[in-house]
């Protein structure tokens, strides 16, 4: 293995892999980016990002250009040049149960370890049940012909969909899973750089690593399922949701952090990776997580059921006309897996609504989840004639539209604010009625509005 600059593979390509590979060239390194999709490696390979992730296009065209970055369909390539390869394909959560579905990388790992010529690192990067990478390192050991040595290391990844980029250059911490002194020493290598400039380092042995990434995870979800909790206790109570996770975000101990109140979370982590801790919890004997997860989970599918309900009981009749500000499942990004506001969007539009969805960026991705919805190319179709409008993504051009203007667009000035973010006091003075989550109604009660909406 060359340990001066290591040529490296980073194998699946999607939201992970492709921004990992993008940053290790900016760090410096040769790297070989591998997927079996073929139109993705295309676009890569062309220097275009598949998906919207910010700053991403641009180290993707930089360094395809110097050819310092390549992409290719064939795990061969990677096998034979690189000295170490992370893993970074998908772990969805299984068809039939809550489990994570483990086949693609398993294949990987077998396609990889058949075709290895040299000694390397495999450095596991996907969220995986803890125990995996043991099992990888002795089905490698099974594999790999026995002159050749492929060494094993977990080196969980952080980053949030929207700040992609600037989490891998800058990460808050790295954890580096290993069981052995030569597989920290070439992680320590590959990340000199955020490691100089003051990244903390958790070296640790494999299962802690892979564990810790599930269990981040697991409280951000139980963090977003909590105030959630304390918003529907608000609502029935008259008190104000956002007020009180500002007060328990002054204790340091708790932090303000993942307690905005809404629709609840989504996305291709949180959720399966709540679901596949849970049964794995469960499967090595242990019951207080699979309860406290299974509760997160259904706090959360009830953070969406409340706004949809509300939603209806909104709606003034069959056939009424919805706007749906966003679709992503979050702002900053075109991710639309198990997306809340979609979720929210298909569920009334099959209740009897005429819904039109507007979202600046995941529009396409929304049209081929749920094409039964109606799509518009701008905020102002989707708001003219509405007699309802739900804010369900916050993009930031959503919160900085003027009422007014809304409120000339519309049929009936009536808002659900799914995320919390619009200024209610500002919207009730022009004339909307704003159902916040957690928060008291302002403006004038909607049916009034709905039974008269000249008055
Ligand atoms: N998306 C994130 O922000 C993020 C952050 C941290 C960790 N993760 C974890 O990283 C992993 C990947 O997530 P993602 O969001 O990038 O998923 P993704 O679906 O966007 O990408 C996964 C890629 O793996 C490829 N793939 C699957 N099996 C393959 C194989 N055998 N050989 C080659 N390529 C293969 C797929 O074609 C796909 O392009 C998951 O375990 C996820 O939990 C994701
Ligand atoms: O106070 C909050 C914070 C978040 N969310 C929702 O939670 C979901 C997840 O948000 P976020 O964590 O920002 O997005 P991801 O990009 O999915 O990132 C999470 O999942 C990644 C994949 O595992 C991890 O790497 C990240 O650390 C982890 O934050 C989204 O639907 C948000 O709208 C809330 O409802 N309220």
């Amino acid at each position: 293995m060359n340990l001066t600059t290591p040529t490296i593979s980073v194998i699946g390509t999607g939201y992970l892999g492709a921004t990992h590979a993008a940053c290790l060239a900016e760090l410096g390194f040769r790297v070989v980016g591998v997927d079996r999709d073929r139109d993705k490696i295309a676009r890569l390979a062309a220097g275009e990002a598949p998906f919207s992730e910010p700053g991403l296009d641009d180290l993707l065209r930089r360094h395809t250009a110097s050819g310092r970055l390549r992409f290719t369909t064939a795990i061969r390539v990677a096998a034979e040049h690189a000295d170490v390869h992370f893993l970074c394909v998908g772990t969805p959560q299984s068809a039939a149960g809550p489990e994570a579905d483990l086949a693609g990388l398993w294949a990987a790992v077998r396609d990889l370890g058949r075709h290895l010529t040299r000694d390397c690192l495999v450095v596991g990067k996907s969220t995986v049940p803890v125990g995996t990478a043991a099992a990888m390192a002795a089905e490698l050991g099974r594999i790999v012909p026995p002159r050749i040595s492929a060494n094993v290391a977990w080196n969980p990844e952080f980053l949030r969909e929207g700040h992609g980029v600037q989490d891998t250059l800058h990460p808050d911490r790295l954890v580096f899973g290993v069981d052995s002194p030569s597989a920290e020493l070439t992680l320590r290598l590959l990340y000199e750089r955020p490691i100089a400039a003051g990244v903390p380092v958790h070296v640790t042995d494999l299962a802690t690593a892979e564990l810790a990434k599930s269990a981040a995870n697991g409280f951000l979800a139980t963090k977003v399922s909590f105030v959630n909790a304390m918003a529907e206790i608000s609502e029935r109570a008259g008190a104000d949701v956002v007020a009180l996770a500002d007060i328990l975000g002054d204790d340091p101990r708790i932090g303000r952090s993942f307690l905005d109140a809404g629709i609840g979370f989504g996305g291709g982590c949180l959720p399966k990776d709540i679901r596949a801790l849970a049964a794995r919890a469960a499967a090595l004997g242990a019951s207080s997580a699979p309860a406290l997860l299974h509760a997160v989970d259904e706090a959360n599918a009830r953070a969406r059921s409340r706004v949809a309900d509300l939603a209806l009981e909104l709606c003034p009749g069959a056939g009424a006309r919805v706007a749906v500000l966003g679709a992503a499942f979050k702002p900053r990004s075109d991710d639309v897996r198990d997306s809340p506001a979609l979720d929210i969007a298909r569920r009334v539009h099959r209740a009897g609504a005429e819904v039109r969805v507007y979202d600046p960026e995941a529009s396409l991705n929304a049209r081929a989840v749920a094409p039964e919805l109606t799509y518009v190319a701008s905020l102002e179709t989707a708001l003219r004639g509405a007699e309802l409008v739900l804010h369900l993504t916050e993009w930031p051009e959503f919160a900085a539209m003027d009422p007014r203007w809304a409120a000339r667009l519309v049929r009936w000035p009536v808002i659900i604010d799914g995320r919390n973010r619009i200024d209610s006091g500002r919207w009730a003075a022009a004339g909307w009625t704003v159902h916040s989550v957690g928060r008291p109604r302002r403006g004038a009660p909607a049916r009034a509005l709905v039974a008269d909406p000249a008055g």
